[in-house]
């Protein structure tokens, strides 16, 4: 159901985000106070229930007072247009339901509807999923390529940060047959907001500051989610996916390394990255040596991305920049939700580089 604010004229939507109170939720208010189709912004939280979210992020006082409610989904469903969810693993895979469904659109930020297999899921998060009945309709929002798809959705799995990075910048190699597919290593680098707000120890200053470290190497819960998308473009897909945590409040760096089939040139690899993202407005093709900076992306929903191709050892390496919170999550929901509305793609996410 359509609420009945105006913005010049035109009907705006009511908006609920469970976990408004986390990064990627902060972030979601951030932009969805200036989306020209957005009216109400219902809060939800798990521990800020009562207070006022100006009070947990002062930076919004005056901006964003609304009080943080109990994050009840048959309450948002029933008084939202769409529900933004930005919880932990495990916590939608419970709460969405078709009669949820029925009621609202979901765009989950987190990864309970982002595999088709539940064994799959349960294997690489260590967690039983409730969603059987929901997951066959979801629909994986990376915009660029499922941008077709996304349109008739009402159950949205958006992306993760290092697997948008990733997925885009081998779409064009893999679907045009250029690399050879058992040579795939993604090297990724993630600010420390990618694990999110909540206390860890990992997290703390002392621990990152001045230090880079190494985790979930051949075990890190990104590899099938990237392997199931590339897999879908024909072949069966396994690679080699290592993160690292860099002292930096956010970005993403990747650098993936594969063997270019024989007789491919620098010249057919140019041609399939225009093939595919010439006209995408948030895609941008560097040249080769005019390589990604994670600053130049920074607070936009811009993926960069620029190839070499290194023939003595005949691999192509291909660099790409995010930032995580935003084309990595927040702002490619929000990209999500202006397809499935039929809003325009850019409204609201729009933002030149905040570059320092
Ligand atoms: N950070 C990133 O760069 C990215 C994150 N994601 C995914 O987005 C989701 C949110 O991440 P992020 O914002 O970083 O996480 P945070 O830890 O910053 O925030 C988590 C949010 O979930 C709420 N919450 C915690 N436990 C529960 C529960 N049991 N029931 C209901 N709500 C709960 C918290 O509420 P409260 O604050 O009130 O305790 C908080 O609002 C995760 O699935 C994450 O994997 C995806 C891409 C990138
Ligand atoms: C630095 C850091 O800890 N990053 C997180 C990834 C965050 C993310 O994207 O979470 P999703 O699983 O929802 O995609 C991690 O490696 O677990």
């Amino acid at each position: 159901m359509y609420n009945v604010s105006y913005y010049g004229g035109n009907e705006m939507i009511n908006v609920g985000i469970l976990g408004a109170t986390g990064y990627t939720g902060a972030i979601l208010v951030s932009i969805l106070k200036k989306h020209k189709e957005v009216g109400n912004i219902k809060l939800g939280s798990h521990s800020y229930v009562g207070q006022d979210f100006s009070d947990v992020y002062k930076a919004f006082k005056d901006i964003e007072d609304g009080e943080c409610l109990d994050s009840d989904m048959n309450e948002f469903a029933d008084e939202c247009d769409v529900v933004f969810m930005a919880l932990p693993h495990g916590v939608a895979s419970k709460v969405v339901t078709k009669e949820v469904l029925e009621k609202t659109k979901v765009i989950d930020l987190g990864a309970d509807f982002r595999l088709s297999d539940i064994d799959t899921y349960e294997e690489w998060y260590k967690t039983k999923h409730y969603g059987e009945d929901v997951l066959s309709e979801s629909v994986y929002g990376l915009c660029e390529i499922e941008r077709e798809n996304i349109k008739g959705t009402r159950l949205l799995a958006n992306p993760g940060c290092y697997t948008t990075c990733s997925i885009l910048s081998l779409y064009p190699l893999v679907k045009e047959k250029l690399i050879d597919i058992n040579s795939i290593i993604i090297d990724a680098k993630s600010g420390v907001s990618g694990a999110g707000r909540k206390a860890a120890t990992g997290s703390l200053f002392c621990e990152c500051n001045e230090s880079i470290k190494v985790y979930g190497i051949g075990t890190h819960r990104h590899t099938p989610e990237i392997e199931e998308q590339l897999s879908k473009l024909g072949e069966d897909i396994t690679l080699s996916f290592t993160p690292h945590l860099v002292p930096m409040n956010k970005g993403i760096l990747t650098t993936i390394y594969a063997n270019v089939n024989e007789g491919v040139g620098e010249s057919d690899i140019k041609e399939a990255y225009e093939k595919y993202y010439k006209d995408e407005y948030f895609i941008r093709l560097r040249e080769t040596g005019d390589l990604p900076v994670t600053n130049y992306v920074k607070g936009t929903n811009i993926l960069d991305t620029s190839f070499v191709l290194d023939k003595r050892v005949n691999r192509v390496i291909v660099s790409s920049v995010i930032d995580n919170l935003m084309k990595g999550a927040s702002s490619q929901a929000v990209q999500n939700m202006n397809i499935m509305f039929g809003f325009g793609e850019k409204e609201g996410i729009d933002f030149v580089p905040m570059y320092i």
